[in-house]
């Protein structure tokens, strides 16, 4: 695939961060709503996507090697070189951006929730718990999305066409990287058939937030979430040692955040990680749109035997996705974790 040899991105193999202790008493640190403290400038992994497809192979099988730890030790990383091209993100941002034209939200209103089937779903969430104005859409198998503005639709259709042909790779790469032959996740998750819903939100909600809090703290399901977002400042990320990670990206960089039903399908080996969204003082106004690309709904993901045995007995209990989502009692577009529920 690769007709160059790309730039190697912090292609270097894992070592755990001494950053992460020594800033705690940086001036970096903010305390948002808890006594956890918050670290800036830890480096999040970065993988470039282009190298898990070199046709060089001591550099592809040291990128697959590198990404088996990243998603072992981190559960989340930048992801660079995906081919999406800056256009399509300036489309993504711009279309958004006019949909949550503050003088229209009463015409945003024809899509407030009316039904668990909904496929289209906006909301506004403006209360000490949650500041955000958000619309999901489901973008896949069917690909649903308002048609006003004029653009919208479009740009964002062009953003998911990438974007999926990005998830089917890390699919084949997570599978390479766990041992197994490059369909493996494919198969275990029907990937050509899955389940994508997308979130796009706004923070702070009409220009003023009711609290630091823009989204709780929670993980997500499905295989991974894909994140993009206009402006740095507000994603917040734990990591594996407990530490509040600020998560500031390289421009038109996509961070993936492994999802919960991979931490299923490994029995835990790879696992999803806990998120947030804080709205500083309503310091910055920020757009994200949020991929959670699932399993399809008649998928039936459980612990793969390939990493259950005497010392490693199921973790959780297999269902299929769809009665995962609904096993908390929210709806699918809702896309809420159930990993609890689901935990033996
Ligand atoms: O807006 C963000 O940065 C994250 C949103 C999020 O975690 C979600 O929608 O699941
Ligand atoms: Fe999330």
């Amino acid at each position: 695939m690769a007709e160059t040899a790309p730039v190697l991105v912090n292609h270097r193999p894992f070592e755990p961060n001494p950053i992460l202790s020594l800033h705690s008493t940086d001036s970096s640190i903010i305390k948002p709503h808890d006594s956890i403290a918050v670290v800036d400038d830890v480096e999040i992994p970065t993988v470039d996507y282009f190298m898990l497809f070199s046709d060089d192979l001591d550099e592809r099988s040291k990128a697959l090697e590198y990404i088996g730890h990243v998603c072992k030790d981190f559960g989340f990383f930048y992801l660079v070189n995906h081919g999406i091209s800056d256009s399509v993100f300036e489309g993504v941002f711009k279309g958004i951006s006019d949909f949550f034209n503050p003088t229209e939200i009463e015409s945003r209103k024809q899509y407030e929730k009316k039904n668990p089937t909904d496929r289209i779903r906006w909301g506004l969430r403006s209360s000490p718990g949650e500041n955000r104005e958000y619309l999901k859409i489901i973008a896949h198998p069917q690909y649903h999305c308002p048609t006003k503005p004029a653009g919208f639709s479009e740009s964002m259709e062009d953003y998911f066409k990438g974007l999926r042909e990005v998830v089917q790779g890390l699919g084949k790469a997570v599978s390479k990287a766990l041992g197994f032959e490059e369909c493996y996740i494919e198969k275990a998750f029907k990937l050509g058939t899955g389940f994508d819903v997308s979130a796009m939100n706004l923070y702070p909600p009409n220009f003023r937030s009711k609290g630091s809090i823009g989204v709780p703290d929670h993980t997500d399901p499905g295989f991974l979430v894909s994140l993009i977002q206009d402006v740095n400042g507000g994603l917040q990320v734990f990591s594996n040692d407990g530490n509040c990670i600020n998560v500031n990206m390289p421009t038109n960089a996509i961070f993936i955040n492994l999802g919960d039903h991979l931490e299923i399908l490994t029995n835990g080996k790879y696992k999803s990680h806990v998120h947030r969204v804080v709205v500083d003082n309503n310091k910055v106004k920020r757009i994200s749109v949020a991929t959670l690309h699932g399993p399809s709904l008649d998928a039936f993901v459980s612990p793969a035997p390939e990493f259950v045995d005497d010392s490693h007995p199921p973790a959780y209990r297999g269902m299929t996705y769809k009665q995962s989502l609904q096993a908390n009692g929210s709806d699918e577009i809702d896309v809420q974790s159930s990993i609890e529920q689901i935990r033996l």
